[in-house]
């Protein structure tokens, strides 16, 4: 089976996106896993394909690089967003988009070319004042799960040996989490490395991420307005916007397609 993708990257987060509106395409998780490793596959963070919604303009299934359906990928739900603009997916209304994600409703903006801005749902599930690994922990679930940790300078971390102990520590974390280490940059920005559940390993950016680091810091007061600039690992930003009561959360930042072709599946 010849199957025709684009690559396209989120602030670095990059993705498989795969026009999948004619439901002829059936993929299974070894054949995910192998599209996305790297130097033997295709080579991305996780896969997207963009199906049919009938409530609204398309719907996204979004998988890890391992090949298991993930939570929510704010990166991913922008990057499928500008997929599906350039891919002349019908909207209501033209540049607004609404997608569904694990039965929750996302609607979303191409601000700019190549920027698109996502509106998430309510952070939830705060968890404070966690001690694991040596580090203090706090979570949060911004459609998925996260644990922010708070540096001087992360540069300074292992990210890949600290991340995976946390990430795999069954008795805080039955199903997992993402990992996330904040260092605040000035009153207004924060640098940000994540190690991604179902990548396994430490990403270039992850959006629901930012998401969690931007909202931890605001509620802990380390950053005051709110709005957050995040720069994340590739070196791109993200900015995380939200209302007083850190309502109506968006997400705004890069979108691009880095290329198109197409591979064979046997
Ligand atoms: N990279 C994604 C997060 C994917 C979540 C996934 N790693 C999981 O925990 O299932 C983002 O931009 O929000």
């Amino acid at each position: 089976m010849q199957i025709n993708f684009s690559k396209l990257s989120g602030a670095g987060n990059d993705f498989i996106i795969i026009d999948n509106r004619a439901l002829a395409i059936h993929l299974t998780q070894p054949q995910i896993n192998a599209l996305c490793t790297r130097r033997t596959g295709v080579g991305a963070d996780g896969l997207i394909l963009v199906e049919p919604s009938l409530h609204c303009d398309f719907t996204m299934k979004y998988f890890n690089a391992d090949g298991f359906p993930g939570s929510m990928c704010g990166n991913g739900g922008r990057c499928a967003v500008y997929f599906a603009f350039m891919q002349g997916v019908t909207s209501a209304e033209p540049e607004h988009f609404s997608f569904e994600a694990n039965s929750n409703r996302y609607d979303a903006e191409v601000t700019n070319s190549e920027t698109v801005r996502l509106h998430m749902l309510d952070a939830r599930d705060f968890r404070y004042h966690m001690e694991i690994e040596g580090f203090a922990c706090t979570f949060v679930n911004t459609g998925s799960p996260h644990v922010v940790i708070f540096a001087d300078d992360i540069n300074a971390i292992n990210v890949a040996e600290k991340g995976v102990a946390i990430r795999r520590n069954t008795d805080f974390f039955p199903e997992g989490t993402n990992v996330n280490f904040v260092e605040i940059t000035s009153p207004s920005s924060i640098a940000l490395r994540t190690f991604e559940r179902g990548v396994e390993e430490e990403t270039l950016a992850c959006g629901t991420g930012a998401v969690a680091a931007a909202i931890i810091s605001r509620k802990l007061g380390k950053i005051l307005p709110n709005s957050v600039k995040v720069t994340v690992k590739s070196g791109d930003m993200l900015e995380v916007s939200f209302s007083e009561n850190m309502q109506n959360i968006t997400l705004t930042g890069p979108a691009k397609i880095v290329y198109q072709g197409s591979v064979t599946i046997p």
